[in-house]
């Protein structure tokens, strides 16, 4: 059987083609344009199909898609948007969706100038299915017509990192439990020469991760630390970038138990652990520069006879001790011990951890953008500016002393692990700040809960299925490089 290839183009919303689209329909006499006329001009998002276009020569099936608009701006102030790429991953992925289900071998893209990374990206993004039976819908193979190959290769690199925190995310929980996360991302990491130790309970307990381990003891599987390293070839900033990710592989809330309508999601609860090794993985495959560590406590959060029990006092390893006054408010309590265990033993310039902390934050912000608690401008700056470039947002929210106050000091401990439901997710950051010494790394907290997965029937982002997203990876990524290469 021959091969079924869909050649892919693009078109403004002023219904003009790009030029390599305009010349394309020139050599077949104006068949692409009457077709599109018959059609209609798609507009952003939108597409157009035309099987076996025979009317000059060689038959051809032409996909166009719409850009958006002709002069969209590099920097759209209202939206926080690069909008010209942003509108290329829409139209690209709009492109691979629009295939879904014809059986097509091939797609071959049409590059556009200054975009070839965003195209790449949401082509590939689009492409991603969890179920073998839904990918095998999906065209299989995407590749550029023209332009700069090294540019789209760097987009194919980040939606591959992206789609593997999609699939950690994804995975059913008894699939994806503590010791079989370690697994897989040994298994895909370390041949990149990215250097993964585990270590277990023992290890846990022997660095007095009490707070960490209250959770962890209320379940049958047992906790993991994952530490990744990595170091690229160079590292002109001279600093040590240090991630953090909150990996509960299932979060039933423990003794405060959860709602069981859609708990199920809670198996995305190690998204913060999904991106953060994602991250390290697109610094890999690109051979970035840098040095990295990244660190991910991963646990299941149950309720059982060995269950944090509400009011329980428990140690971290700073010597802190925490009254948990609500078992389902089990993130902060994996990530205070790991942010002091980071600070201690690798002592980093920088940490940003990744958590999907807070339904509060859901309420908050939904599925634009991650929140970022800081009190250095500078790392929100550049985690801003980060998102701005992916087209993953990210959105500078408040964490002040009056939070802290919230939470501390508790009735029967230092801290509360619980607050006031009101500013949840700046009262969580400001819990997770007093870890780390005011005198020691520039710290960054970012509550990725309401990207955790899509927004239910607006597909947001359009070029990602229903799911778990494994946002916002390529910001980390982005953020990453652009902080490494600075001197
Ligand atoms: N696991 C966290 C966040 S739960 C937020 C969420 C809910 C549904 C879909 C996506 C995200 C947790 O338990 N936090 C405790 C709390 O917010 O009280
Ligand atoms: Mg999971
Ligand atoms: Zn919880
Ligand atoms: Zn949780």
């Amino acid at each position: 059987m021959t091969e079924k290839i869909v050649y892919v183009h693009f078109s403004y919303d002023d219904e003009t083609p790009t030029p390599v689209l305009e010349e394309l329909s020139k050599s077949r006499n104006g068949s692409v344009f009457a077709g599109l006329n018959s059609a209609g001009w798609p507009g952003k998002g939108e597409t157009r199909i035309l099987w076996n276009d025979t009317f000059s020569g060689e038959g051809r099936n032409i996909l166009i898609a719409g850009a958006g608009a002709k002069n969209a701006k590099d920097y759209c102030e209202i939206e926080m948007l690069n909008e010209r790429r942003e509108n290329a991953r829409v139209a690209a992925g709009a492109a691979v969706n629009a295939l879904k289900g014809l059986k097509v071998d091939k797609v071959l893209m049409e590059l556009l100038p200054g975009c070839e990374t965003a195209q790449a990206e949401g082509a590939h993004l689009a492409q991603w299915r969890y179920k073998e039976t839904e990918l095998a819908k999906m065209p299989k193979l995407i590749e550029p017509i023209n332009g700069a190959h090294d540019d789209w290769m760097t987009g194919v690199r980040a939606a591959k990192a992206q789609n593997f925190a999609r699939y950690l995310m994804e995975s059913p929980a008894n699939l994806m439990t503590p010791t079989i996360f370690c697994e897989k991302v040994t298994e895909r990491l370390n041949p990149l020469g990215i250097k993964c130790t585990t270590h277990g309970k023992d290890f846990i307990l022997s660095e007095r991760m009490g707070a960490f381990w209250s959770v962890a003891k209320g379940s049958a599987e047992e906790p993991k630390l994952l530490k990744l390293e990595y170091n690229g070839p160079s590292n002109p900033s001279g600093k040590t970038i240090c991630l953090v990710g909150k990996g509960v592989t299932f979060d039933a809330g423990g003794i405060s138990i959860k709602p069981s309508a859609n708990m199920d999601a809670m198996r995305a609860d190690m998204g913060g652990a999904a991106v953060t090794v994602s991250t390290i993985y697109a610094l890999a495959m690109a051979k970035a520069p840098g040095k990295y560590v990244a660190l991910t406590p991963l646990a299941e959060n149950l309720p059982s006879g060995t269950a944090n029990k509400p009011g329980d006092v428990v140690t971290a390893r700073n010597g802190m001790t925490i009254q948990v006054d609500n078992t389902d408010a089990e993130g902060r309590l994996l990530l205070c011990d790991t942010l002091c265990y980071a600070c201690d033993t690798i002592k980093p310039d920088v940490i940003v951890d990744s958590a999907t902390l807070t339904g509060a934050m859901c309420v908050a912000t939904g599925w634009a953008c991650a929140g970022c608690f800081t009190w250095s401008t500078d790392l929100a700056t550049k985690l801003t500016a980060a998102g701005v470039e992916t087209g993953d947002r990210i959105w500078r929210m408040p964490v002040f002393n009056s939070h802290k106050k919230k939470i501390s000091p508790a009735q029967l401990a230092d801290l509360n692990n619980t607050g006031p439901r009101w500013g949840g997710a700046c009262n969580a950051a400001a819990y997770l700040r007093s870890f780390v010494p005011a005198d020691g790394p520039e710290y960054a907290h970012l509550d990725i809960a309401g990207v955790m997965d899509t927004c239910p029937g607006a597909d947001d982002p359009s070029y990602i299925s229903k799911g778990m997203t494994g946002r916002p990876t390529r910001t980390l990524a982005e953020f990453c490089r652009a902080y490494s290469s600075s001197s």
